[in-house]
Order: C-alpha cells, then structure tokens, then sequence
C-alpha cells in the first residue's frame, strides 16, 4: 500500500510511521509513505500557503493552488488510481470498518489542513472523503493522518506476527471492547490472575474472555452492544449479569 501525505510538515506523519509496526511494514515493503509539501508549489518569492479568510474572521485557510499542484504531484508519482481523504471535524468518524476498507486501497492520498482549514473549494474539486478521528479539534491534520496511517498499516498482510495478530483485538474480530489481559506474577500486591486464565482450558478462557468483554462493552460503551453481533445465548447470559460492578 502507498500513502502520500500532503501537509506542511509531511515529516512529522513520516517520524510517527516510523516505530513498531508501521516502521517494520515498511521494511518489509508493505507500505511506502511519501511527504508532499504545499510549500514546495507555491508561488511568489513568500511562497504563500495560506490567505486571510473572505468574509473576516480569525486565522486564515490553506489556498488552493499549492494544495491542488501537491495533489496533482502526489497523483502523477505513480500510476495507480488514489482517493484523496480529507481529515477534519467535520469528517465521518473514523471506526474500525472504515480502517478496514481503506486499508484494502492500493493507494490513498491524505490531506492535512493547518491554519482555520481548507478553501472549500479545494475540498470540493479534489477530496473523495472527509474522516474524522473523534469529536475533538486538533492544531492540524498530521496527528489524525498518523492515527489512519498507523490503523491501516497493522492491517496490511504480513505487518504482524502471529504472536501479535490483529485478529485477536477486539475491534477488528466482533465489534466489542477487548477483555482485561493478565502477565506474571500471579500473585501480586495488587491482586491475584483470574483462576481460568491459569487452567489451560482453552475453551473455558475463550468463554470467559469473550464474557468480560460482554460486561465490559456494557459497562462502558453499550452503544457498541446492538452491532456486535450477540447471539441470543450470550444476550440471555448478559442479561442475567448484574450490571452494577465494574467487570
Ligand atoms: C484551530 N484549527 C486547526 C485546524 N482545524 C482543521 C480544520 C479543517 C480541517 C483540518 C483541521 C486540522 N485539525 C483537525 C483535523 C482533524 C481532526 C479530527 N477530529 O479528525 C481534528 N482537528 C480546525 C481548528
């Protein structure tokens, strides 16, 4: 997979995909990241990236041409097709069935505002989808493209190891939150591991992570319940559950 990221600090996104996983799909050739500047395209001797906003108002937003000739750069460096996805607040929040269909993409191109935004024009003519990583404002794009690159890239094929598959992780296999996850010691000042954890029973385990998750998703995000697929067995079990004690 290729990802271009268009941003006036392209080399902040590329430092965060640079560690773990992420660094390691792309020694392995799973994923190429690429930094495109604005800057780079701008014209006039102050190479302007950005203008006062029509209309008055605090800050200013991104112009179009820079954007629209890094764009247009990122496109023509190398023939497969690309979506452009635009991060903002406004976007359609990020879940991880977005992350799955995006990281089945060849290429995507990852548009980073700065300043108040982007002239909405710009997002009109070039942008294919508008993400959202959480109802919360950042001071620009880049932390929320390294959350998309970071997401995707542990999904490519071959990024994890079986000791550390994605499969396991709550989101990806059912929709609920993951269960609590224990270590050494088994005693501890702090408490004791869970009896079943040290049974070897695998089929007991796998019943009682899959319970603590049914508790803990309705604990804390019962609006995850209705999608996650329950069958009636685990609904009646969930409902015979007293609901008052953090699982
Ligand atoms: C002070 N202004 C900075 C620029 N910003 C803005 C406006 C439009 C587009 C991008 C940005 C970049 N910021 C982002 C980006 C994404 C998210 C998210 N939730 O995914 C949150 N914030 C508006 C506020």
């Amino acid at each position: 997979m290729r990802i271009d990221l268009i941003s006036l600090f392209p080399e902040f996104v590329a430092q965060c995909a640079g560690f773990g996983v992420v660094g390691r799909a792309q020694e392995r050739g799973l994923l190429s990241i690429h930094g495109w500047n604005p800057r780079d395209h701008a014209e006039g001797n102050y190479r302007r990236v950005d203008d006062r906003p029509f209309g008055g108002g605090p800050g200013m937003v991104m112009l179009i041409d820079p954007l629209r000739a890094a764009i247009r750069a990122a496109r023509a460096a190398d023939p497969a097709p690309a979506k452009v996805v635009y991060l903002s607040p406004q976007g359609r929040p990020l879940t991880q069935t977005v992350v799955r269909e995006l990281a089945t993409r060849e290429r995507i191109i990852l548009l980073c505002g700065r300043y108040e935004g982007v002239d909405e024009r710009l997002v009109a003519a070039e942008v294919d989808e508008e993400l959202s990583i959480g109802d919360y404002v950042l001071s620009g794009g880049e932390l929320a493209a390294a959350v998309v690159v970071d997401a995707v890239a542990r999904l490519q094929e071959g990024a994890l190891n079986d000791a550390e598959s994605a499969v396991q992780d709550s989101f990806e296999a059912d929709g609920l939150l993951d269960c609590p996850h224990y270590t050494r010691p088994v005693e501890h000042a702090l408490g004791a591991v869970p009896e079943v954890l040290l049974s070897g029973n695998h089929a007991e385990i796998a019943r009682w992570r899959r319970r603590q998750s049914l508790l803990r998703t309705r604990q804390r995000r019962p609006d995850l319940l209705a999608g996650a697929g329950l069958t009636a067995a685990e609904r009646d079990w969930l409902d015979g559950q007293a609901g008052d004690d953090p699982p």
